[in-house]
C-alpha cells in the first residue's frame, strides 16, 4: 500500500450503485472493499475491477450486513488489506414491504451497527486518523411514498440516526464525518422484479413511470461530492432536478 492512497469501504458494493462507486473511486486512485452477501457477483466485481486496476486495487469480502459477527470481522479483513478506512459508504439496501424486520434490520439496524464499529476505528484518541462515513439514504427518506412505508421508515430513520451522530460533539474533535445521500429512483437491478416485494406495486410502476430513472452515474457523482466537501451532518438530494444540499 503506498503511502498516501485513500482507502474506501463498500457495503452492498458488488452491483448497482455500490459496484459503480467502486469503479469511480478506483479512477479517482482509491483502494477500495467491497461487502455483500452476493458472493458471486462479489468475486466477478473484484475479479473484472482488479483486471481494469490492476491486482490488488479491490478487495471482495463476504458479508450479511445484518449478521454483526459479518460486519466485524469483514472490517477487519478491510483493515488488513487495506491499511486504514478513510471512506466508509453503508449503501446495501433492499425494498421489501412483506418483511418489515429484515428490511429494518438491512437498511437502518445494520447501518447503526457499521457506524458503531468504523467510529472506534477512525477515532484518533484510538489510533485512527478521522474519516468520512456516507449513509445512502433515498428521496423516499424525505418524502412518504404510500406504497413503501416501510422503506420509507427506514431511510428516514438513517436521516435522523445520521445527523444526530453528526451533532455529536466528540464525533467532529475524532475528525469524523458522517452525511446521507437521497437518490431518487435509479436504474439498477433494485428497482426490476419487485412485484412480489410490496402490495401496491401498480402505483410504485407509475410513479417511476412519471419521474424517469436517474442515471447511476448521478448517484456516484453526488457520493464523490460528499467526499470532496466533507460537510458533516449533511443531505444531499439527487433527483431529475439535479443535486442539491437540504437545508437543515
Ligand atoms: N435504485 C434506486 O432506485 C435507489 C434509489 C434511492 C436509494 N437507493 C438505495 O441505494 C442503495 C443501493 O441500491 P442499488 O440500486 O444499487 O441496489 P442493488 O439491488 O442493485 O444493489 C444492492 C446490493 O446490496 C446487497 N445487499 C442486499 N442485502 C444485503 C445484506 N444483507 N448484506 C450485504 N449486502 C446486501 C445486494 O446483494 C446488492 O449487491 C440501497 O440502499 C437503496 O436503498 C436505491
Ligand atoms: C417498478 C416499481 C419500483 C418500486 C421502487 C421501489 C422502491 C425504490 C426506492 C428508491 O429508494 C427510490 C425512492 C424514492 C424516489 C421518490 C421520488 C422520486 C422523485 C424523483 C425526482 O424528483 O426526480
Amino acid at each position: 500500500m503506498e503511502a498516501g492512497s485513500r482507502c474506501a469501504v463498500i457495503t452492498g458494493g458488488a452491483q448497482g450503485i455500490g459496484r459503480a462507486l467502486a469503479e469511480e473511486l478506483l479512477r479517482n486512485q482509491y483502494k477500495v472493499c467491497i461487502l455483500d452477501m452476493n458472493k458471486d457477483a462479489g468475486e466477478n466485481a473484484q475479479t473484472e475491477l482488479n483486471k481494469a486496476f490492476g491486482d490488488g486495487s479491490i478487495f471482495f469480502y463476504a458479508c450479511d450486513v445484518t449478521k454483526n459477527s459479518d460486519l466485524e470481522s469483514a472490517v477487519k479483513l478491510c483493515i488488513e488489506s487495506l491499511g486504514r478506512i478513510d471512506v466508509f459508504v453503508n449503501n446495501a439496501g433492499i425494498v421489501n414491504e412483506y418483511n418489515p424486520s429484515l428490511t429494518v434490520s438491512v437498511n437502518l439496524t445494520a447501518v447503526i451497527q457499521a457506524c458503531g464499529i468504523v467510529i472506534e476505528h477512525m477515532r484518533k484518541d484510538k489510533g485512527g486518523s478521522g474519516g468520512t462515513i456516507i449513509n445512502v439514504s433515498s428521496i423516499a427518506g424525505l418524502v412518504s411514498l404510500p406504497f413503501i412505508p416501510i422503506y420509507c421508515a427506514t431511510k428516514s430513520g438513517l436521516l435522523s440516526y445520521t445527523k444526530a451522530v453528526a451533532k455529536q460533539a466528540e464525533i467532529a474533535a475524532q475528525g469524523i464525518t458522517l452525511s446521507c445521500i437521497c437518490p431518487g429512483f435509479t436504474d439498477t437491478a433494485f428497482v426490476q422484479n419487485l412485484e412480489d416485494k410490496m402490495p401496491d406495486f401498480s402505483t410504485a410502476h407509475k410513479a417511476i413511470e412519471h419521474t424517469g430513472l436517474l442515471k447511476v452515474q448521478a448517484v456516484t457523482d453526488g457520493i464523490l461530492k460528499l467526499i470532496k466537501d466533507q460537510k458533516n451532518g449533511s443531505i444531499l438530494k439527487v433527483s431529475a432536478n439535479g443535486t442539491d444540499y437540504v437545508p437543515e
